[in-house]
Formats: structure tokens, sequence, C-alpha cells
């Protein structure tokens, strides 16, 4: 039997395819000097949570019941047009308008109100952060709410629509650093080990609470919608599902994972299954969007990348508030290097740390215009036809954040670089076989890794985390191609393939000895 048939036992086909409880300084005469009052939210001091809440009350209310008895906090944010210049424009709109692009037709981004974040001083909001990291206080159980005056400062805690995502594992990836790149210090941020298997669940925490908040202000919203490959429509359509609002996702057919498929349809979600591609469903949830009530819940909707962000400050938190020196980081439509740029800019803003690490945004060779442009010099950028690559979730032409990539690119002299099918594959089979279980998206990243060490753009000490961004389970079929040998033009050098064999005694001895003396002379 082929190694390939051993794995046909699925009977789907697989063809391709705070409120914080701490004074506001502001409205408070007789506050003490900021630095000296600034203290973590009571509400999860070891203190508080000796006091449990009555048995006939959940988390949501006994939140509730803490944010009616404090004062607002006197943080704000606003939508402004993308790196705009303050002087020449004051157009703003506030969060609570249905609004995804400036007046000209840029791109929009959130600003927080700056001066007010700064009355705290780092010290304050490393330990605030710290204080609720594995509590389960709502809202900050949640990786993303844990930092909520920093994402959406306004919402009451009693709107959002949380899984407790973020807080996902760092991982430090002590073999293959060793083995592979002569590295001690590399850390793999599982962004995949999440509530619905990928770093979405960050953003679309924010998005949908907004969207929640919007419906019980009865602002015209009558479902949320989103272009997809796959990975945006599995979390869309679960957090809609938690908060009993329509989701409709636009996907383009045979082009993601049975996997992802498989999650908006048993959420609940409403599927539409386009023969296009991502670039073509993209127009088209934008065209629909514009018509109907639906909110458009792609990251060309600024409010994901506010929780998305908060991945980057995880990373900082996770090293005790120490920077690494890169961050390498999978590129699509391109919100997430961006976010991932603005949490970390943010966090030296306030001065929780005082600089920000090198990113590089890692495109796979078949859709990448973004290296492209880089290449180019950041000369005019051109979208292109993005071909099938096996990862599959960046299989993206025309990046609606293209403008967001270059500037945060550019603001931490960055990099760009590409890897081909051959070198994703391979990448992501040799991660597997140091014990991680990784998506193609992170194969990507990882290639980006052995280019910029191997030319010794990333030294062997280098504190280096790369960014995996699904959960390998998604991916099955890949790692299946892969290892059956079964990838036309590919040699596949890292396969695994299951042995078959007899059962019986002698020819199971017989394998297993073969098996143990290669592993002895090793
Ligand atoms: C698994 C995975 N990795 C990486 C990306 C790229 O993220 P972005 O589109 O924000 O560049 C996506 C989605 O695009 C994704 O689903
Ligand atoms: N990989 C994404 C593509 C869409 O990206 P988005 O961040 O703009 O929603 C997906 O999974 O759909």
């Amino acid at each position: 039997m082929a190694a390939s048939s051993l794995f046909q036992s699925s009977r789907f086909s697989l063809s391709p395819q705070p409120e914080p409880a701490f004074r506001n300084p502001r409205s408070n005469d007789h506050c003490i000097p900021i630095r000296a009052c600034a203290s973590p939210d009571h509400s999860t001091t070891p203190q508080a949570l000796r006091h449990r809440r009555p048995a006939d009350e959940n988390i949501r209310e006994e939140a509730r019941r803490h944010s009616s008895t404090h004062n607002h906090q006197g943080f704000s944010s606003r939508y402004v047009p993308f790196n705009a210049d303050p002087a020449s424009t004051d157009e703003s709109y506030s969060l609570d308008e249905i609004v995804y692009r400036s007046r000209s037709g840029g791109l929009l981004d959130v600003q927080h109100d700056m001066e007010a974040l700064k009355r705290y001083d780092g010290d304050y909001w490393r330990s605030l952060f710290d204080s609720r990291v594995g509590k389960t206080t709502w809202p900050y159980g949640s990786g993303v709410w844990s930092k909520k005056e920093w994402v959406l400062p306004e919402i009451d805690s009693d709107d959002i629509i949380s899984a407790f995502e973020g807080n996902s594992n760092l991982f430090w990836a002590e073999r293959f650093g060793k083995q592979f790149l002569g590295m001690n210090d590399l850390w793999v941020k599982h962004c995949g080990n999440s509530h619905t298997g990928s770093f979405k669940d960050l953003g679309m925490t924010v998005l949908v609470s907004q969207v929640n908040r919007l419906r019980k202000m009865n602002r015209p919203v009558v479902g949320v919608g989103c272009a997809s490959t796959g990975d945006t429509s599995a979390a869309l359509s679960a957090y809609c599902a938690s908060a009993g609002i329509p989701s409709i996702v636009f996907l383009p057919a045979n082009r993601i994972s049975l996997a992802q498929l498989v999650q908006p349809i048993a959420n609940g979600a409403f599927v539409l299954s386009m023969d296009t591609d991502f670039d073509g469903c993209m127009q088209l949830i934008r065209e629909v969007t514009a018509e109907l009530p639906i909110y458009l819940a792609n990251s060309l909707n600024s409010l994901r990348l506010e929780g998305q962000k908060t991945a980057a400050i995880e990373i900082l938190q996770q090293f005790d508030w120490e920077v690494p020196d890169w961050v390498i980081v999978p590129g699509g439509n391109l919100g997430n290097i961006y976010a991932f740029y603005k949490g970390f800019h943010m966090c030296k803003e306030l001065g929780l740390v005082d600089r920000i690490p090198r990113l590089v945004c890692a495109q796979a060779a078949n859709a990448n215009p973004l290296y492209l442009h880089y290449k180019s010099g950041w000369n005019e950028f051109k979208s292109v036809k993005a071909n099938t690559t096996f990862a599959s979730a960046i299989q993206i032409g025309d990046p609606v954040s293209i403008d967001r990539a270059v500037f945060a690119l550019k603001s931490c002299n960055g990099i760009v670089e590409e890897a081909t099918e051959e070198e994703l594959m391979d990448a992501m089979a040799e991660a597997d076989s140091t014990g991680m279980f990784i998506c193609p998206h992170t194969g990507v990243a990882l290639t980006a890794l052995i280019k910029l060490r191997n030319s010794g753009v990333i030294g062997p000490t280098d504190r280096t985390v790369v960014v995996s961004t699904a959960h390998g389970l998604k991916f099955t079929q890949s790692k299946i191609d892969y290892h059956s040998k079964d990838i036309p033009d590919m040699a596949c050098r890292f396969a695994n393939p299951p042995v078959q064999v007899k059962a019986e005694f002698g020819s199971v001895m017989d394998v297993l000895k073969k098996y143990l003396l290669s592993k002895d002379s090793k």
C-alpha cells in the first residue's frame, strides 16, 4: 500500500482545497501625585480575590457590580486617518460610528488619548498588566482585555464577548534553535494555541464586542461579515455565535483547509463559497458592506488590530519586559505586522520598555507583493495575482494594509523575506521533528529566520521570536501530502512516512531492528 493511502481514512474528500478600580486623576482633587497613587485594579489583587462573589452571581455580573462603583478612568480612543499629519487634519470619528475609511479613501487607525495614558508611568502599566495574568476576573482573564485601557478603554465590560483569548505560550525552541541554527535564544509565540486556532481571535474579540455594544445602542448592524482565507471566518463565526449575532463569511472555494471550512459551518455562520480567490472575496465584501447593514470584520477595520497588538505586549511581558532583538511575522493581508509594531511602539511610548525589536515580515514566494515592493526599494507598490501556496491563509495578492505594513517596517528598520513552497514545507517538517506541530505560515516565518541566520543578519545569540499564527491541526492535509512524498517537484527531504508491516512478530522485529540500528549510528 502506498504510504499516502494510509492517510485516506477521513470520511471527507480531502481534495485540494478595566474599568480599573484606580481613581481617575483628572476627576479627583484629593489625588496624591499620580505615580505614587497608581495601584493595580483592586478587583484583581490577592485581597480582592479572597472575597468570593455571592453564589448566585456570575463573573460578568460581578464585573458589572465593580464597574458601577468605580469612576470612569478617563481614557478614550477614536478613529483618525492612518499616518496623517495631525496639523493638517482634524478628521476623527467616534468608535461608535460605522466607518472603515477616511474621507480621502485611506486607511483609519485607532488613536488613543496618549496624554491620559501617560499620567501613569511604565512601572504602573507593567504591574497592572502583570497582576491580571492567569486570573478569571471578567474580562481581564483574557490576554487582550487584560490590556483593556490600551485597547477599547470606553467599552463597558458587560458588553465584551471574550473566550479569554491570548496569554498564548511563548515556546523556547531549544532543539530547533540549537540543531538547525546554532541559536540559544529562539522562541515561538504560539498564537495559534487559541480558541479557534489562530491569532485572529485576538482581534475578533474586540471587533465583536464593539458590534455587541453598537447593537445595544440600536445602531443598524444586522450581521457581521468578512472575506477569508479560513482563519478570520473561523474567529468571526465563533465570537458571533457566542454573542448571538449573525455572521456571514465569503470564502474562496477549494482554497481553504477542510478544518477551517468546517469551523464557520459548525458555528452557524452563513457561508458563501465563491469561485474566486481571497482578493475577489475581499472586493465583494467591501462592496456588500457598503450597501447592507453588515459590519465589516476584516482587518481593513482598524478595531481588529487593537486586539492583535496585544500579542506584542504579551511577548514583552513574557520576557519580563526585556525587548527581543527580532520578531518574525508571516504576512498576507498585512494587518498583523502593523499590529505588532503598534503594540511594541505603545510600550515604548508609555515607558514600559526603552526600545522596540526589529520586525521581519515573511511572505510565501507565491504570494509576495510586499517582498517585491521591499526589494524594489519601496518604489511604487504593485499588487500581484497570488498563486496557490501551502501557506493558503496568506495567498493574498492585494493586501488591504499595505500602507500600514510599509510604515511599520520602515519605522523599525524591518526586513521582508520570502519562502518557496519547498523551503516553507521543509522548515515546517524540521520544526515538527523537534516537537512542534506548526502551520505552513509559521514555516514561512521559519524560512525567513533560516535565511537571515545563514546570511549572518541574525546572530547566534540574538533573542528572536517567531510568531506562529495558526495551529498545525488546521493544516494536516499539507503535512499528509509532505510525509507521503505526494507533492510534485518537491523532494520532501524530511518526510517520515509510516511503515507498512505484516502483523507478525518476525516482520515487526525486522523493521524495528533496522530502525534502531539507524538511530544507533547517529
Ligand atoms: C495563519 C495565518 N498566518 C498569517 C496571516 C497573515 O496575517 P495578515 O493578513 O495580518 O498579514 C493570516 C491571515 O492573513 C493567517 O490566517
Ligand atoms: N488570513 C486571513 C485573511 C484575511 O485577513 P484579515 O486579517 O484582513 O481578516 C483569513 O484568515 O481570512
